[in-house]
């Protein structure tokens, strides 16, 4: 069978990776030694998956053994009671927010969802199971939450590339499945820089950057809650030399600050073309935008990016797909450079 062989102090965060992208083969025992970890994989992961994991993994054949019998998933737990295609649903929805679960269950399931909480709660061995109740709505980007299983807690700490992050589900905008994209930008951060993330929620981009580069970054955000555990995420990294937090509307906020910054982060893609305006006046010249936008196809963000740029040029550097935000729409990812 193929086998992914890292570094030990790689395992945690490579393994939610790889278990994020159906990677992970979940009949097989991982393998582990003083030093290294082998995971069993479904398949051998494409170029960029392997590049994202880092150059120190290795693809190798090697065997495996079976995983003891016994309830192990979702559905082993549900077998019977719920049809395997629902299960399926339920499972794809499944965010893992430090000891915390945020899971969706289909209104006609309303009468099983203390059964799949408690399932959840045994399947995952987190502390919480909190079931969506609303859209992600509002300025600061929050959702209504339902507590059905475990205790009714809502504050964790959650893990990401070796950052250790404080938040409040109920409270403020956190999304593990953004992971891959802050550490593709922070890999792409170059020593020195002045970065502004316009709307830096909990700051696990400015935290990820300062943990692993020499920089100046200013993490804004509107939400007092947001702002709070930014501050309590500076300190719990130890990065409070590097990542300067701010309360406010990054529009008020830098209209009041002579910053000019190598490199923006706008992450707020609902409504970040409406501050474009204000990232273009405070770009160096040179400096590098991280635009998001929820768009059907990649011409319009690029688009608004050129218009609020002109008179300067602009040159794209990178565009992707980050994730699907709903049938034929995407969480779209643009980076350009500004002259
Ligand atoms: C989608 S969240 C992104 C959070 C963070 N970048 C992350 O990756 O977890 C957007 C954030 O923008 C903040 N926000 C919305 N409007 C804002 C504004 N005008 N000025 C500053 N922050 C704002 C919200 O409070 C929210 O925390």
């Amino acid at each position: 069978m193929i086998g992914l062989k890292i570094p030990k102090n790689m395992a945690n965060d490579v393994r939610k990776i790889l278990l994020n992208h159906s990677l992970l083969n979940l009949d097989a025992r991982i393998k582990r030694d003083n030093d290294f970890v082998i995971f069993p994989l479904n398949e051998k992961p494409d170029q960029d998956m392997q590049e994202l994991i880092g150059q120190k993994c290795e693809i190798i054949e090697t065997a495996f053994e079976k995983q003891k019998k016994g309830p192990r998933s979702l559905k082993d737990y549900l077998k019977g009671k719920i049809d395997d295609e629902t299960i399926d649903e339920i499972r794809g929805s499944f965010d893992i927010i430090g000891d915390v679960v945020i899971l969706e269950i289909p209104d006609d399931l309303e009468d099983y969802k203390e059964l799949i909480g408690e399932a959840a709660l045994k399947f995952t061995k987190r502390k919480a199971i909190f079931r969506k109740t609303s859209e992600i709505k509002g300025i600061i980007r929050t959702r209504e939450l339902e507590h059905i299983a475990g205790e009714d807690i809502s504050e964790t700490v959650h893990q990401e590339f070796g950052c250790r992050l404080m938040l409040d589900v109920r409270n403020v905008y956190f999304s593990p499945r953004l992971a891959t994209e802050r550490k593709r930008v922070a890999d792409s951060v170059k020593g020195g820089e002045v970065i502004v993330d316009m709307f830096a929620g909990v700051a696990p981009f400015p935290v990820l950057i300062a943990k692993n580069h020499d920089v100046m970054v200013y993490a804004i955000d509107i939400n007092p809650e947001a702002y709070k555990y930014a501050e309590k995420n500076i300190e719990l990294n130890k990065v409070q030399d590097k990542v300067i937090p701010i309360l406010g509307d990054v529009r008020e906020v830098l209209e009041n600050k002579d910053i000019k910054a190598d490199r923006i982060i706008m992450n707020l893609p609902g409504s970040a073309y409406e501050f474009l305006d204000t990232a273009v006046q405070h770009i160096k010249p040179g400096g590098i935008i991280h635009y998001y936008e929820f768009s059907e196809s990649f011409e319009k963000p690029i688009a608004r990016l050129k218009e609020a740029a002109y008179p300067r040029k602009v040159e794209i550097l990178d565009k992707r797909k980050v994730r699907s935000r709903s049938p034929g729409k995407w969480h779209m990812g643009i980076d350009v450079r500004v002259f």
